[in-house]
């Protein structure tokens, strides 16, 4: 039997771990569980119960403390993930061997780790080989998409994950209801972008001609992939949270594989029920 796994991912504060939170009550709900897996060794805070937490391993401050190392806040983060991703191990004790487990990893929020640093795309392989089923879930700000360039940016940042990583990834936006209703109006042609639309609304601000052909670059690359769409997150809404779950579920074919359950009426039937009477008598 598959386990299950998504991996929450997105630049720093995009609202990870506040996004596991969520989804645990939000499943809860639905009587169906998930586990969260601490992967930043430098969390100081986060509201969900954690099944396992990379600090168990390895911590920030202990590197940044170490007199030989002599990192800083990210060079310690990028030492800590390194050597996560030698140990293994450790991971794999505290996973167990449980079927069917659906497990939600809270990932730090350096975006190095998901552009060219080698450790996620080694976590995903490794997932796979205990026969988990991976989605890619990339956060982003919406506060930050609101402007057009912002967005050109976000988007670069998501579709450099999910080529690096090469499993399904589903692109959310995080923090809509913090956004006015003009605003999220305003947001709605971010969520299924038109690349080609988009750099013409900007065209007349830029004044370079070089600037305009890189940003046309840009956009075209974006739009081959015609990959890059994001789902609105707004916490508060139980009926869009539900519609980011069926996505992921659907896209690492969760539920595909559990067992039919009978519907209770057929359990209850008399089984001495003689259907030739009944349509005899009506
Ligand atoms: N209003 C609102 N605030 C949010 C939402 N998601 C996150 N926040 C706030 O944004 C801040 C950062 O959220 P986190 O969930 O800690 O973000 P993160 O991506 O885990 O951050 P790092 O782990 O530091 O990279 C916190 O103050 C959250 O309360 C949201 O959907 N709505
Ligand atoms: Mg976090």
């Amino acid at each position: 039997m598959p386990r299950y796994a998504q991996l929450v991912m997105g630049p720093a504060g995009s609202g990870k771990s506040t996004y596991c939170s969520t989804m645990v009550q939000h499943v809860e709900s639905l009587n169906r569980t998930v586990q969260v897996v601490n992967l930043d060794p430098a969390a100081e805070h986060f509201d969900y119960p954690v099944m396992a937490d990379i600090r168990e391993l390895i911590q920030v401050d202990d590197v940044m403390e170490d007199a030989s190392l002599k990192f800083g806040p990210n060079g310690g983060l990028v030492f800590c993930m390194e050597y996560f991703a030698n140990n293994f191990d450790w991971l794999e004790e505290t996973l167990g061997h449980v079927e069917d487990d659906y497990i939600l990893f809270d990932c730090p929020g350096q975006i190095e780790l998901y552009t060219h640093l080698p450790v996620m795309k080694q976590l995903v392989e490794q997932l796979q080989q205990w026969e988990f089923r991976v989605c890619g879930v990339f956060l982003v700000d919406s506060q930050f998409m609101v402007e057009s360039f912002k967005f050109i940016s976000g988007v670069m940042a998501a579709l450099s994950a999910m080529v690096s990583l090469e499993i399904p990834q589903v692109n959310i936006m995080t923090k809509m209801d913090l956004l006015s209703p003009k605003a999220k109006k305003e947001i709605e042609k971010y969520l299924d972008p038109d690349m080609y639309s988009m750099m013409e609304d900007n065209s007349d601000t830029i004044r370079s001609r070089q600037f305009k052909k890189l940003t046309k670059a840009i956009c075209e690359l974006i739009d081959d992939y015609s990959m890059v769409r994001f789902l609105p997150f707004d916490r508060t809404d139980e009926e869009g949270i539900n519609i980011v779950l069926q996505h992921i579920d659907f896209s690492i074919q969760y539920g595909e594989d559990l067992e039919v359950k009978e519907p209770k009426e057929l359990e209850e039937e008399p089984s001495n029920l003689n259907y030739d009477e009944i349509f005899q008598d009506s």
